[in-house]
């Protein structure tokens, strides 16, 4: 354990280079390997990312009891990237490789041994994990309803071939034939149906491949594919008041978990903050009053920017508000939309005396761009100073689990 997180320090301040060679290894000695992986360059620098989100929470809980069932739910999701046991053997013999070439002198036969026997251990619970799951690789779900709201907003109704079992909030990861290789996640729009019809609200971003795909090409009759589900944003019924507060199609994993209390009411108070870069953009308001009307315990908020501001001044006047309302302390708060939103909003919520562990989220990525706004992938220096959330499917958390 030693070993590795002394060595582990040390790859860590050149992780760019080391996660850069890792690939070129892998790609040069494998080649048939490289077809598993996207072919755009961001999304290959997202998959980089990705890479070492995934090592450093590795590091981080080696000897944590979490880390082994985390490795089994990631093995069991890496069989829809059709990774196989060859492909296990390749990753490990380029991470060692990798690893050397990052320690420069600093690297030694013990550090080889002991990562060699690191990888070992993970790659034997990956394995393992997807051996024995029970859950296909990933579930075709034919597209069946197509709705637009606006050019850039779309809700696909999916059937998913098979039983996709679901939780209110949750997330799966997409993908379509449109755009081979490239998976992103979207959170799931509705609570568990008789039919098991599933909803994915698409917010289409200027670039973004998939969301771009999913908008103006998808159509009733293709087929997506879909990873299992995921995410820790679930409704936790406690004795407390609780807030949603959705940002765009954030909206959707709020709504999902609305549909469950519109089922099953809560005994506690329900506040609703529902936020949007205009009127236009609010596609689900007819259904928010409409709950507003009829469910007694709930109340709404709308929230848009003042006229001729910059979307993101709805954040300032979403903060404006929840400065207003008090109860912070008592309530727990589901929050959801864009990543800098939730950070923004979180930060103030506790400001306002709410409670670290009663505000909920996911790091669901913005899909389509490597960062936030979008512009060029981040140096090093930056990364390392302001770390980006990690870019990948945190399969845990996913209820029930089965081992
Ligand atoms: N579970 C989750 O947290 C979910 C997150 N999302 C994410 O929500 C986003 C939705 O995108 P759109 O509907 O196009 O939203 P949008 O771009 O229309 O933004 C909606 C509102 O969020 C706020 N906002 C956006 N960017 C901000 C920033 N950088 N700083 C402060 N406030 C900001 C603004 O008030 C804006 O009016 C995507 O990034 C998607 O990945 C979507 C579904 C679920």
């Amino acid at each position: 354990m030693r070993i590795l997180k002394s060595s582990f320090a040390v790859v860590e301040r050149r992780a760019e280079h080391a996660v850069k060679f890792f690939y070129s290894h892998l790609f040069w000695h494998n080649p048939g390997v490289r077809d598993l992986f996207p072919a755009s360059f961001e999304d290959m620098e997202r998959q980089r990312d990705r890479l070492f989100a995934a090592l450093t929470h590795v590091i981080a809980h080696l000897e944590n009891e979490t880390l082994v069932p985390y490795l089994r739910d990631l093995g069991r999701d890496h069989r829809k990237f059709l990774a196989g046991p060859e492909h296990y053997a390749a990753v490990g013999t380029s991470l060692i490789a990798a690893l050397a070439e990052a320690s420069g002198s600093a690297w030694h036969p013990q550090a080889e041994k002991a990562w060699s026997e690191a990888y070992q251990v993970i790659a034997d619970a990956m394995m393992a994990g997807a051996a024995a799951s029970d859950d296909p690789p990933w579930w075709d779900a034919e597209v069946v309803r197509h709705l637009l709201y606006g050019e850039d907003i779309g809700v696909l109704t999916l059937r998913p071939h098979q039983h996709f079992p679901h939780l209110p909030g949750q997330y799966t990861s997409v993908s379509s034939d449109r755009v081979p290789t490239t998976w992103r996640t979207y959170s799931l729009g509705n609570a568990p149906r008789a039919d098991g019809t599933l909803d994915l609200h698409v917010s289409r971003i200027e670039g973004g491949r998939l969301s771009t795909a999913l908008i103006r090409e998808t159509q009733p009759g293709d087929v997506l594919r879909l990873g299992a589900a995921g995410g820790q944003m679930t409704f936790r019924r406690e004795d407390r008041p609780v807030s949603f507060i959705a940002a765009g199609t954030g909206w959707a994993p709020v709504r999902a978990m609305l549909e469950d209390l519109a089922e099953h009411p809560p005994d506690q108070d329900v506040r609703l903050f529902v936020v949007a870069r205009d009127a236009a953009h609010l596609y689900d308001r007819p259904l928010i009053d409409a709950y507003a009307d009829s469910l007694g315990w709930l109340s709404v908020t709308y929230i848009t920017p003042a006229p001729g501001q910059h979307r993101n001044q709805a954040t300032d006047r979403l903060a404006t508000a929840l400065s207003n309302r008090g109860l912070w302390p008592d309530q727990d708060v589901y929050l959801s939309g864009p990543p800098q939103f939730i950070r923004e909003t979180s930060y103030l919520l506790e400001e306002l005396g709410a409670r670290p562990d009663r505000i909920f989220y996911d790091s669901v990525p913005a899909s389509g761009k490597s960062q936030d706004d979008g512009s060029r992938p981040m140096g090093f220096g930056e990364w390392f100073l302001n770390r980006p959330d990690p870019h990948w499917h945190n399969p845990s958390g996913r209820a029930p689990r089965e081992y």
